[in-house]
């Protein structure tokens, strides 16, 4: 579906920051019980967190991967189709043949799979003494740049540690999106360095929306997700923010906002392209 003048503006948003167990049903179960809530409370985008049906964890990711479409992606597509809403479906370990990635799905009103992001850049960090993680033990990297067309605008979706590499959010703006929308999950040591400043500042260096979408905090669990799910606007500006705790975040996408943005500072029309460029090599 293409963009239109007459697309709605502003339209609600929501996050949704749920605890995701290791009961893969009770996930999916949990996801569609909020779906339901942020529909009932007027949003008309709703986003899951990265691995929403599994774990965080690269021993669990073969356990929990699904084909797409499987039973995950269709609980998603019956709950957009049933609510008339579009869902990104944070993110879910996908199986296919002998490859397994980290791939988010996104469905229109009517529960159709318009748009699928597989992790670009894996997360495979190593801070001596605080997290070491390779999610390349199990998974294998996608290779494409993700732009959703919506009714309201041309998102650009990518998933958590993909948000460290502007060029990937630069490209996307260079195709027309206006938000830029990250499940993820990031954990107790980046997750205060980095998670807030990294959504600000692709907001800012892009003069979008950013979404950063992060499971709810268990403190038991293997990996501690970050929380703070947060809505940015193109100036920088916090809009809305939760802290660690399982709920929904909702915010108002008002476009005119990136309009003026980048009409007051018009960074897009200045750049050296005769110094430098960024470029999409496919
Ligand atoms: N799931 C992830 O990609 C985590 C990224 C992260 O924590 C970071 O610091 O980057």
């Amino acid at each position: 579906m293409s963009t239109t003048a007459t697309a709605p503006n502003p339209f609600k948003i929501a996050l949704v920051q749920m605890l995701c167990g290791a009961d893969k049903q009770a996930n999916l179960d949990n996801a569609a019980s909020h779906i339901e809530t942020a529909a009932d409370n007027g949003a008309k985008l709703v986003i899951l967190p990265e691995c929403f049906n599994s774990p965080y964890g690269t021993k669990f990711f073969p356990e929990y991967a699904e084909p797409i479409p499987g039973p995950s992606t269709s609980a998603l597509a019956a709950v957009a189709k049933k609510r008339g809403i579009y869902l990104i479906g944070g993110s879910i370990p996908e199986r296919d043949q002998d490859k397994l990635y980290n791939t988010s799905t996104v469905f229109d009103t009517r529960g159709e799979l318009i748009a699928k992001h597989r992790k670009v850049h894996l997360f495979d960090i190593d801070v001596p003494g605080k997290i070491r993680f390779q999610e390349s033990e199990t998974l294998t990297a996608g290779n494409a740049l993700t732009v959703v067309e919506t009714e309201f605008c041309k998102i650009g979706l990518a998933i958590c540690y993909d948000i460290r590499f502007p060029e990937l959010a630069l490209l996307s703006v260079k195709q027309g999106c206006k938000f830029l929308v990250y499940p993820g999950a990031f954990n107790m040591t980046t997750g205060p360095m980095h998670w807030e400043l990294l959504a600000r500042a692709r907001a800012v260096d892009n003069q979008a929306f950013v979404a950063v979408v992060s499971p709810a905090r268990d403190v038991d669990s293997g990996y501690v997700a970050w929380g703070h799910s947060t809505v940015v606007n193109p100036w920088g500006d916090i809009v809305a923010k939760t802290d660690h705790t399982p709920g929904i975040v909702y915010a108002d996408i008002d476009l005119s906002i990136v309009d003026a943005a980048r009409s007051a500072i018009p960074v897009q029309f200045q750049k050296r392209t005769d110094m430098y460029k960024v470029e999409l090599q496919q």
